[in-house]
């Protein structure tokens, strides 16, 4: 069976950032996608067409839209794990000035984990049932890092607690069936960020997950976020949860970026007809009580 490790993309080798002379200056973009496009060439067809953005340290970008509009690709391209036959055919996406779309996955390894991670839909899946949670952390943390067996279990507890969990020591001797939903994806996130990555994608991470639940987990990446300047780039079909974290907003649709701009400001004064009619489905589940009205902003 796959390791958690294997899953998350983790190689061995791949160390945590320390500080360096060589590293860009903290207002400088982490990750730039500029006008990126992505064929299937099964299909001999173009799925997304010219996507950009990009995002400082601490920073938030949201992507929203329909399903099948290319949000997942669009992370896919910028983790490198795009699905077979799918190719970024052009544009550039930079992390930390360096152009990866041409990577060999031996670059990657480099770079994955250590610099940008990501937490998905569906925790459970990422998670052996049958080796408990909190040494499938520590041995990402061993693969990661380096250390020894016992050093990775204390920061795996560290890491646990970091993501308020209560209780770490307890829940590191758990099973993901002994985990609620809520729990399993807080054990995800510590396992995605047991490296200091400087760039964190969430898509759909809190999508199964019940609102009051799902309400914490985007509380605790609005902590990580403030306390660690992880960028974020979340992925939601939920323009609420998109309100709740994000600076910027692109609404992509059918591999467009039909409209893109300051959260606030798209959603208050959506210019597309396709954004004006995401808000209105959503009004009915309150996104209104995430929008500070402008005056206020
Ligand atoms: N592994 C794959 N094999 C074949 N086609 C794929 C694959 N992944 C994505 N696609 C195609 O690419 C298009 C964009 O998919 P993508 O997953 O990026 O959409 P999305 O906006 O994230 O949708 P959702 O909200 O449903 O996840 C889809 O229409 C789908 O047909």
């Amino acid at each position: 069976m796959t390791t958690l490790s294997e899953k998350l993309h983790v190689q061995p080798g791949e160390t945590t950032r320390a500080p360096s002379a060589d590293l860009p200056a903290p207002s400088a973009p982490v990750l730039s996608v500029r006008d990126v496009r992505i064929s299937d060439r099964a299909g001999d067809r173009e799925i997304v067409h010219g996507v950009s953005f990009s995002l400082t340290p601490g920073r938030a970008v949201g992507i929203v839209g329909e399903s099948g509009s290319g949000k997942t690709l669009t992370c896919r391209a910028a983790l490198g794990i795009l699905p077979a036959h799918f190719e970024v055919t052009d544009g550039s996406i930079e992390i930390d000035g360096r152009d990866i779309t041409h990577l060999s996955q031996t670059q990657w390894t480099a770079l994955r984990g250590a610099t940008i991670s990501a937490v998905f839909q569906d925790p459970a899946s990422y998670l052996n049932p049958s080796i408990r949670v909190g040494v499938q952390v520590a041995e990402v943390i061993r693969v990661k890092k380096g250390v020894r067996r016992r050093e990775a279990r204390r920061q795996a507890i560290d890491l646990l607690r970091a993501v308020h969990l209560r209780d770490p020591e307890l829940v590191y001797g758990q099973y993901s069936f002994e985990l609620s939903g809520g729990m399993l994806q807080r054990v995800l996130i510590a396992a995605a960020i047991a490296a200091g990555p400087r760039i964190l994608i969430a898509d759909e991470a809190t999508t199964a997950l019940d609102v009051t639940v799902q309400a914490e987990i985007l509380d605790l990446l609005a902590d990580l976020r403030e306390q660690t300047g992880l960028a974020l780039v979340v992925v939601s079909h939920d323009l609420a949860v998109v309100a709740q974290l994000c600076d910027e907003v692109l609404v992509l649709r059918q591999g467009e970026v039909v409209e893109q701009g300051p959260t606030r400001q798209v959603l208050h004064d959506p210019r597309h007809e396709y954004t004006r009619l995401l808000i209105a489905e959503h009004e009915q589940y309150g996104l209104e009580k995430f929008l500070v009205p402008k005056e206020d902003a």
